[in-house]
Protein backbone atom coordinates (compact mmCIF):
# COMPACT_ATOMS: atom_id res chain seq x y z
CA UNK A 1 0.00 0.00 0.00
CA UNK A 2 1.16 3.89 -0.23
CA UNK A 3 1.65 6.27 2.19
CA UNK A 4 -1.10 8.71 2.90
CA UNK A 5 1.37 11.67 3.44
CA UNK A 6 2.99 11.14 0.17
CA UNK A 7 -0.34 10.88 -1.87
CA UNK A 8 -0.92 13.60 -0.37
CA UNK A 9 1.90 15.87 -1.28
CA UNK A 10 1.46 14.15 -5.08
CA UNK A 11 -2.49 15.58 -5.57
CA UNK A 12 -1.29 18.82 -4.06
CA UNK A 13 1.48 19.17 -6.80
CA UNK A 14 -1.13 18.06 -9.68
CA UNK A 15 -4.07 20.19 -7.94
CA UNK A 16 -1.57 23.20 -8.55
CA UNK A 17 -0.55 22.28 -12.35
CA UNK A 18 -3.90 21.95 -12.72
CA UNK A 19 -4.08 25.59 -12.25
CA UNK A 20 -1.40 27.07 -14.13
CA UNK A 21 -1.74 25.11 -16.67
CA UNK A 22 -5.36 25.53 -16.93
CA UNK A 23 -4.53 29.70 -17.19
CA UNK A 24 -1.83 29.20 -19.44
CA UNK A 25 -4.57 28.11 -21.83
CA UNK A 26 -2.68 24.68 -22.43
CA UNK A 27 -5.15 22.45 -20.70
CA UNK A 28 -8.81 23.77 -22.19
CA UNK A 29 -12.47 22.55 -21.92
CA UNK A 30 -11.13 19.33 -19.34
CA UNK A 31 -8.58 18.07 -21.56
CA UNK A 32 -4.63 16.89 -20.30
CA UNK A 33 -4.26 14.86 -17.70
CA UNK A 34 -1.75 14.81 -14.79
CA UNK A 35 0.18 12.34 -12.65
CA UNK A 36 2.81 12.17 -9.69
CA UNK A 37 4.47 9.31 -8.76
CA UNK A 38 4.14 8.28 -5.07
CA UNK A 39 6.37 5.60 -4.55
CA UNK A 40 7.37 2.39 -6.97
CA UNK A 41 4.34 0.56 -7.10
CA UNK A 42 2.01 3.75 -7.33
CA UNK A 43 1.09 6.77 -9.08
CA UNK A 44 -1.19 9.67 -8.74
CA UNK A 45 -3.17 10.63 -11.06
CA UNK A 46 -6.52 12.87 -12.70
CA UNK A 47 -9.71 11.70 -12.73
CA UNK A 48 -10.79 11.53 -16.19
CA UNK A 49 -13.08 14.08 -17.68
CA UNK A 50 -12.40 16.66 -14.59
CA UNK A 51 -11.50 20.09 -15.42
CA UNK A 52 -8.09 20.76 -14.89
CA UNK A 53 -8.15 24.45 -13.97
CA UNK A 54 -10.59 23.58 -11.00
CA UNK A 55 -9.15 20.55 -9.68
CA UNK A 56 -9.48 19.32 -5.73
CA UNK A 57 -7.82 16.93 -3.80
CA UNK A 58 -11.41 14.40 -4.95
CA UNK A 59 -10.30 14.93 -8.60
CA UNK A 60 -7.19 13.01 -7.77
CA UNK A 61 -6.76 9.57 -7.63
CA UNK A 62 -4.44 6.43 -6.99
CA UNK A 63 -3.15 3.85 -9.75
CA UNK A 64 -0.79 0.90 -9.71
CA UNK A 65 1.95 0.71 -12.64
CA UNK A 66 -0.20 -1.16 -14.46
CA UNK A 67 -3.23 1.44 -14.87
CA UNK A 68 -5.17 -0.33 -12.27
CA UNK A 69 -7.13 1.87 -9.63
CA UNK A 70 -6.22 1.49 -5.97
CA UNK A 71 -8.35 2.33 -2.84
CA UNK A 72 -10.94 4.13 -5.49
CA UNK A 73 -13.83 3.40 -7.59
CA UNK A 74 -13.58 6.45 -9.80
CA UNK A 75 -12.36 6.26 -14.06
CA UNK A 76 -8.80 7.13 -13.67
CA UNK A 77 -7.73 9.24 -17.02
CA UNK A 78 -8.59 7.86 -20.22
CA UNK A 79 -4.47 7.67 -20.51
CA UNK A 80 -3.58 6.27 -17.60
CA UNK A 81 -1.11 4.08 -19.75
CA UNK A 82 0.88 6.50 -21.81
CA UNK A 83 1.84 7.81 -17.73
CA UNK A 84 2.22 4.33 -16.48
CA UNK A 85 4.56 3.58 -19.84
CA UNK A 86 7.00 6.33 -18.48
CA UNK A 87 7.07 5.32 -14.74
CA UNK A 88 8.02 2.08 -15.74
CA UNK A 89 10.17 3.21 -18.41
CA UNK A 90 12.11 5.85 -15.88
CA UNK A 91 12.44 4.99 -12.51
CA UNK A 92 14.35 8.66 -11.60
CA UNK A 93 10.72 10.28 -13.24
CA UNK A 94 8.58 11.70 -10.61
CA UNK A 95 5.59 13.85 -12.76
CA UNK A 96 4.29 13.11 -16.13
CA UNK A 97 1.93 16.15 -17.91
CA UNK A 98 -0.34 15.92 -20.84
CA UNK A 99 -1.84 19.10 -22.51
CA UNK A 100 -3.31 20.52 -25.19
CA UNK A 101 -2.19 23.89 -26.47
CA UNK A 102 -3.26 25.29 -29.53
CA UNK A 103 0.68 25.50 -30.59
CA UNK A 104 1.22 21.40 -30.03
CA UNK A 105 -1.94 20.88 -31.81
CA UNK A 106 -1.32 22.73 -34.84
CA UNK A 107 2.23 22.10 -35.36
CA UNK A 108 2.09 18.29 -35.27
CA UNK A 109 -0.63 18.19 -37.49
CA UNK A 110 2.34 20.17 -40.02
CA UNK A 111 4.87 17.56 -39.64
CA UNK A 112 5.13 14.65 -41.95
CA UNK A 113 4.13 11.48 -40.66
CA UNK A 114 6.54 9.41 -40.02
CA UNK A 115 8.95 12.56 -39.69
CA UNK A 116 9.76 13.68 -36.25
CA UNK A 117 9.72 17.53 -34.78
CA UNK A 118 13.77 18.39 -34.69
CA UNK A 119 14.63 21.02 -32.48
CA UNK A 120 17.87 22.43 -32.84
CA UNK A 121 19.80 25.64 -32.24
CA UNK A 122 17.78 26.81 -29.61
CA UNK A 123 19.63 28.05 -26.22
CA UNK A 124 16.25 27.30 -24.42
CA UNK A 125 16.93 23.33 -24.93
CA UNK A 126 18.98 23.65 -22.66
CA UNK A 127 15.71 24.05 -20.51
CA UNK A 128 15.03 20.01 -20.59
CA UNK A 129 16.85 18.09 -18.02
CA UNK A 130 20.09 16.57 -19.00
CA UNK A 131 20.57 18.97 -21.64
CA UNK A 132 23.94 21.39 -21.18
CA UNK A 133 24.04 23.48 -25.15
CA UNK A 134 22.21 24.29 -27.78
CA UNK A 135 24.46 22.21 -30.24
CA UNK A 136 22.37 19.11 -30.09
CA UNK A 137 19.13 17.62 -31.89
CA UNK A 138 16.14 17.60 -29.66
CA UNK A 139 13.73 14.91 -31.39
CA UNK A 140 10.18 15.33 -30.90
CA UNK A 141 8.66 12.04 -32.40
CA UNK A 142 4.92 12.96 -33.58
CA UNK A 143 2.50 9.70 -33.13
CA UNK A 144 -0.32 9.47 -35.15
CA UNK A 145 -4.03 9.90 -32.76
CA UNK A 146 -5.97 6.68 -31.68
CA UNK A 147 -8.36 5.93 -29.32
CA UNK A 148 -6.45 2.91 -28.86
CA UNK A 149 -4.77 3.87 -26.20
CA UNK A 150 -2.77 0.24 -24.84
CA UNK A 151 -1.45 0.77 -28.85
CA UNK A 152 0.23 4.23 -28.54
CA UNK A 153 1.29 3.16 -24.93
CA UNK A 154 3.26 0.59 -26.73
CA UNK A 155 4.57 2.95 -29.24
CA UNK A 156 5.57 5.28 -27.33
CA UNK A 157 7.47 2.37 -25.07
CA UNK A 158 9.69 1.43 -27.35
CA UNK A 159 10.31 4.38 -28.97
CA UNK A 160 11.19 6.03 -26.26
CA UNK A 161 13.67 2.74 -24.98
CA UNK A 162 15.42 3.67 -28.10
CA UNK A 163 15.91 7.47 -26.98
CA UNK A 164 15.72 7.40 -23.33
CA UNK A 165 17.02 10.66 -23.51
CA UNK A 166 14.38 12.62 -25.02
CA UNK A 167 11.86 14.22 -23.23
CA UNK A 168 8.36 13.93 -24.61
CA UNK A 169 6.28 13.05 -27.44
CA UNK A 170 3.58 15.04 -29.55
CA UNK A 171 0.16 13.09 -30.65
CA UNK A 172 -0.98 15.08 -34.30
CA UNK A 173 -3.84 16.69 -33.80
CA UNK A 174 -3.72 15.82 -30.07
CA UNK A 175 -1.20 17.36 -27.41
CA UNK A 176 1.71 17.15 -26.15
CA UNK A 177 3.44 14.57 -23.17
CA UNK A 178 6.41 15.27 -21.27
CA UNK A 179 7.43 14.23 -17.87
CA UNK A 180 10.22 14.78 -15.37
CA UNK A 181 12.43 14.50 -12.16
CA UNK A 182 9.74 16.23 -10.07
CA UNK A 183 6.63 18.28 -10.90
CA UNK A 184 8.71 21.77 -11.60
CA UNK A 185 11.01 19.96 -13.86
CA UNK A 186 7.91 18.80 -15.79
CA UNK A 187 6.29 21.83 -15.63
CA UNK A 188 9.70 23.82 -17.26
CA UNK A 189 9.89 21.23 -20.13
CA UNK A 190 6.11 22.04 -20.95
CA UNK A 191 7.26 25.86 -20.85
CA UNK A 192 10.25 25.23 -22.77
CA UNK A 193 8.19 23.01 -25.65
CA UNK A 194 5.25 25.78 -25.66
CA UNK A 195 7.94 28.14 -26.38
CA UNK A 196 9.75 26.25 -28.91
CA UNK A 197 6.80 25.21 -30.82
CA UNK A 198 5.91 28.40 -31.20
CA UNK A 199 9.37 29.89 -32.56
CA UNK A 200 9.16 26.96 -35.18
CA UNK A 201 5.22 28.09 -36.05
CA UNK A 202 7.02 31.73 -36.08
CA UNK A 203 9.74 30.35 -38.37
CA UNK A 204 7.79 28.39 -40.84
CA UNK A 205 5.35 31.69 -41.12
CA UNK A 206 7.71 33.86 -41.84
CA UNK A 207 9.48 32.13 -43.63
CA UNK A 208 5.96 30.87 -45.90
C1 LIG B 1 -11.78 16.85 -23.76
S1 LIG B 1 -11.16 15.84 -25.04
C2 LIG B 1 -9.59 15.27 -24.41
C3 LIG B 1 -9.58 13.81 -24.02
O1 LIG B 1 -10.07 13.00 -25.07
C4 LIG B 1 -8.18 13.37 -23.67
O2 LIG B 1 -7.30 13.51 -24.75
C5 LIG B 1 -7.63 14.13 -22.52
O3 LIG B 1 -6.63 14.78 -22.60
C6 LIG B 1 -8.35 14.07 -21.22
O4 LIG B 1 -8.86 12.80 -20.95
P1 LIG B 1 -9.07 12.34 -19.44
O5 LIG B 1 -9.79 11.02 -19.54
O6 LIG B 1 -9.89 13.42 -18.77
O7 LIG B 1 -7.71 12.25 -18.84
ZN1 LIG C 1 -5.44 14.39 -24.44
Amino acid sequence: MFEVTRYATAAQSIVEAGRLLYERGWSPATSSNYSARIDSNHVAITVSGRHKGQLGAGDVMVVDMEGLPVQSNAKASAETLLHTVVYQLFPDVGAVLHTHSVKATVLSRLIAPGAALELEDYELQKAFSGVATHEGVVSVPVFDNTQDIPALAAQSRDWFSAHPEQPGYLIRGHGLYTWGATMADCLRHIEAFEFLFECELETMRVRS
